[in-house]
């Protein structure tokens, strides 16, 4: 079996420290890659640091994946060596659900297998992700990545960190004449605002540090309310059409609410450790508001949205960062002190592991 080298946390309270295992060769129907760069989520640090009460050790995150083509199995047909290609959040699903039939692998009947912390469908193992030299993947889960998409490192984050805000834009049908709230300005946060203002949105960044105004007005937000003062949520009491929320941690969905108007949605994919107080539910029933939540983006719809990007110049703003400094960034990101997103040079692993 062939050798694979990333960095693993061992346990909760365990920093990240490099890491040997096996990778299967592949198969007839998969495709063999180096890695170059992968983006860090913060779904990496709730699964690195078991937060999700689901993490099976050792734990080698990383689904922000941009790589090179290396072998494809002889009945590969949409690669080939050298290509230059996306992974994100999914390397299978049974294929066989209806969700799966219809494009929609992330809600998959029989659980889809996460490109880290499986379980790999059939065998229940774990899987091991893109913070390592080289990954293998069914070819169905792989993505194409144009020669216009732009400088690889800050493509790496629109595999998870595009297509979890770029879905539920499509779902409600964002667009002109739309007004669209984005809260929290983080590494979703900032792509939601970019893709939000590419479908012709009115975008308004929902934001608790006002240092971050001036870079929310660059990325494409028309407006930017501080969401501490009262005062300024008020201001927009019943206008939005629809808000999508960001938020790492758990807060009051109700101070969002009552800012939608008549059938209004707020669409949560922001997954804290603990739940949100539950809403009030008068601020649902008064004006038929909807409050959602909304998982990645299934594998037709990530292309979609790679190819989207690309046409209209949008790639995540990045801050790049060698391999063994991801405890330092994991530090910097639960300070929200990240502009927008650390992407790893994977090229920095030889040196280290
Ligand atoms: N639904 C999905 O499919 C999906 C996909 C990827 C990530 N996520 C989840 O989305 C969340 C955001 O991920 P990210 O990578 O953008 O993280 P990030 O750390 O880059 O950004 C998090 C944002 O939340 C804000 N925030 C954190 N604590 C806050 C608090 N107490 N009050 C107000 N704001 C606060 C930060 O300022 C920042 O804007 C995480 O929970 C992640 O696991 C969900
Ligand atoms: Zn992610």
């Amino acid at each position: 079996m062939p050798q694979a080298h990333g960095y693993a946390a061992q346990s909760p309270t365990t920093p990240l420290a490099p890491f040997s295992f096996e990778r299967r060769a592949p198969g007839q129907l998969d495709v063999a890659l180096d890695v170059l760069y992968c983006g860090v989520c913060h779904s990496d640090l709730h699964t690195a640091r078991n937060e999700w009460h689901n993490t099976v050790y050792p734990s080698v995150p990383g689904h922000e994946i941009v790589g090179r083509v290396t072998a494809v199995g002889e009945l590969v047909s949409k690669f080939e060596v050298g290509d230059i290609v996306g992974v994100g959040c999914m390397v299978d699903s049974c294929q066989r659900c209806a969700p799966c039939a219809d494009g929609l692998e992330q809600y998959c009947d029989n659980g889809f297998t996460g490109t880290y912390n499986g379980p790999e469908q059939g065998t229940g193992a774990n899987t091991y992700g893109g913070y390592s030299n080289r990954v293998v993947v069914r070819e169905s889960f792989v993505l194409s990545i144009s020669h216009d998409a732009g400088d690889l490192a800050a493509v790496a984050p629109l595999l998870c960190a595009g297509i979890t805000t770029y879905s539920p834009l499509r779902q409600w049908k964002v667009g002109p004449g739309h007004k669209v709230g984005i809260v929290g300005l983080g590494g979703l946060g900032h792509m939601g605002v970019k893709i939000a203002a590419a479908m012709g949105a009115h975008v308004v960044l929902f934001t608790s540090s006002a240092g971050k105004r001036e870079d929310a007005l660059r990325l494409g937000a028309k407006e930017v309310v501080v969401s501490k003062n009262a005062d300024e949520m008020a201001a927009h009491a019943g206008s939005f059409d629809f808000i999508l929320n960001t938020v790492a941690a758990p807060h009051d969905l109700d101070a969002f609410l009552v800012l939608l108007k008549l059938d209004g949605t707020m669409t949560l994919v922001g997954a804290p450790a603990s739940p949100h107080p539950s809403p009030g539910v008068f601020n649902l029933i008064m004006k038929r508001r909807r409050l959602a939540g909304s998982l990645i983006g299934g594998i037709r719809e990530t292309q979609e949205m790679l190819d989207f990007c690309a046409k209209h110049g949008i790639v995540s703003d990045i801050e790049s960062i060698r391999m063994d400094q991801i405890e330092a960034a994991y530090e910097r990101m639960l300070k929200s002190d990240v502009k927008y997103r650390f992407v790893i040079d994977m090229a920095s692993l030889k040196a280290t592991a």
